[in-house]
């Protein structure tokens, strides 16, 4: 076997320019969630999700993704419950997805991709005084994750993809209001939990993730929507925006607790 010198170098990633890893990271994120490894713990508590649609403020494109943005000056949009100790405020949502439909998710769940997943970003508005200084705390974020699978037209995400146009560069923006994000996430009460990172610059390793087990479903037409959407401002070669997915992530020493059996 050929003795290679150990060149680990940290590799940069095409989309974010930065180390794909964090130099001593223990709790990165995405991982794959292996089913039969999750540990059901009893005394998880039912999530508790309350949002007020009217602190819907705006999409905008950012580069990586597209974001909707809550007003959180306030605990108006908030989750409480589940493996979280205090109250977390709404600040955005946002979707990775594929180029195609067989891979998009950033979480797996025994190595399956799906071909997108939803990310409802919170923070925790008790022990800190805003978003970006709980993003750089342990227990600073919570976010919840939600697949998508290929499957029925989703009346809810359909007010959003309508919207897809107008913020097809990046660096655009357009108001958006009343729009309740719970119409995004499954009822089925069952999830997986594990402490992890941001999957973007700054990968801080400060989110409590909250991974829903059921999937929801949109079609074809919806995830084709998400892929006419650019990375590149007006007027630069455009370049569309697909694949926007971290790698998968060393589990190292974490436990992915289930609250379910
Ligand atoms: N995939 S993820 O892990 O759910 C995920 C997140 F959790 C995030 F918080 C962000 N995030 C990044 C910033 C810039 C801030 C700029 C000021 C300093 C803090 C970061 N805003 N929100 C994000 F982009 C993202 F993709
Ligand atoms: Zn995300």
């Amino acid at each position: 076997a050929c003795s290679r010198k150990n060149t680990r170098k940290a590799a940069l990633h095409p989309l974010w320019q930065s180390p794909l890893t964090i130099p001593g990271g223990t709790r990165q994120s995405p991982i794959n969630i292996q089913w039969r490894d999750s540990v059901y713990d009893p005394f998880l508590k039912p999530l508790k999700i309350s949002y007020d649609p009217t602190t819907c403020l705006h999409i905008w494109n950012n580069g990586y993704s597209f974001l909707v943005e809550f007003d959180d000056s306030a605990d108006r949009s908030t989750i409480v419950g589940g493996p979280l100790e205090n109250k977390y405020r709404l600040k955005q949502f946002h979707f990775h997805w594929g180029a195609i439909n067989d891979w998009g998710s950033e979480h797996t769940v025994d190595s399956k991709f799906y071909p997108a997943e939803l990310h409802l970003v919170h923070w925790n508005a008790v022990e800190y005084p805003s978003f970006e200084e709980a993003v750089m705390e342990g227990n600073g974020l919570a976010v919840i994750g939600v697949f998508l699978k290929l499957g029925a037209r989703h009346e809810g995400l359909q007010t959003l993809v309508d919207a897809l146009p107008a913020v097809r560069h990046k660096d655009t923006v357009i108001e958006f209001d009343d729009f309740d994000p719970s119409c995004l996430i499954p009822s089925c009460p069952d999830y997986w939990t594990y402490a992890g990172s941001l999957t973007t610059p700054p990968l801080t390793e400060s989110v409590t993730w909250i991974i829903k087990k059921k999937p929801i479903e949109v079609d074809e037409d919806q995830l084709e929507a998400f892929r006419t959407l650019l990375f590149t401002s007006d007027g630069e070669e455009e370049r569309r925006m697909v694949d926007n997915f971290r790698p998968l992530q060393p589990l190292m020493n974490r436990t992915v607790r289930s609250s379910f059996r």
